[in-house]
C-alpha cells in the first residue's frame, strides 16, 4: 500500500492495519487519523511521534506498561501479537539457553520493580547479546533518562513496523 491508498482509508480501515504498529496501542493510531492527508510514509511517522512526544510521563509509561516483555511468559506461551513475535524470534529469543531465560527473567523483573514499566528495546535491531547487555546497562538509568531512552526503542519498533505496512515513495523525479 502507498501512501496515496492510505489517506483514502476510513478509519476502521486504518485502524486495523495500523493499529499495531505501537504496540497494543490502536488509541494513537485512532488518534493520528485526524491528520490525514499525509504527504509521505515520513509525515505518517512523524504524526504517531508528536503524539507520543505530546504525552505526560504517565502516558508515556502507559504505552510501555503494555509492551510483553522480551522472552517472558507472552513468548512462553504463545500469547505475543504476531508483530512482536516475530520481532522476538529475528532476534533470537525464541533460542535462548534455560540459563539465559532465567537471567532475562531476573533482569526483567529487577527493571520493572525499579522504573515500575517493562524493559523495551527494538528488538530488530538487536540480538540477544545486546538486549541482554543493553538491560543489565539501562538498569542504572535516571528515571526521565531511562523513560525518553524506552520511548525511543518503541518509536524504532513502530519506524520498522510502518517500514512493513506502507511502500516508501519512489521518487518519480527523473
Ligand atoms: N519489551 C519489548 O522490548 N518488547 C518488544 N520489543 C520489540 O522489538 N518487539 C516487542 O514486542
Amino acid at each position: 500500500m502507498d501512501i496515496g491508498s492510505v489517506n483514502y482509508l476510513p478509519y476502521e480501515d486504518f485502524v486495523d492495519v495500523f493499529g499495531n504498529v505501537v504496540e497494543k496501542c490502536p488509541l494513537i493510531t485512532a488518534a493520528v487519523w485526524s491528520r490525514r492527508p499525509f504527504s509521505s510514509l515520513a509525515d505518517l511517522e512523524a504524526s504517531i511521534n508528536d503524539f507520543i512526544d505530546a504525552l505526560s510521563e504517565s502516558g508515556k509509561e502507559g504505552i510501555l506498561r503494555v509492551h510483553p516483555d522480551l522472552t517472558g511468559r507472552d513468548l512462553q506461551s504463545g500469547t505475543l501479537t504476531r508483530e512482536s513475535r516475530e520481532e522476538q524470534v529475528q532476534a533470537g529469543l525464541d533460542t535462548l539457553t534455560t540459563a539465559e531465560v532465567s537471567r532475562m527473567a531476573r533482569l526483567n523483573t529487577e527493571y520493572k520493580d525499579h522504573f515500575g514499566f517493562p524493559f523495551v528495546i527494538c528488538a530488530r535491531m538487536n540480538n540477544k547479546a545486546t538486549i541482554l547487555r543493553q538491560l543489565e546497562e539501562r538498569l542504572r538509568n535516571e528515571r526521565t533518562i531511562e523513560r525518553a531512552c524506552a520511548i525511543d526503542e518503541v518509536k524504532k519498533i513502530c519506524h520498522l513496523r510502518l517500514q512493513g505496512l506502507v511502500v516508501p515513495e519512489t521518487s518519480n523525479k527523473l
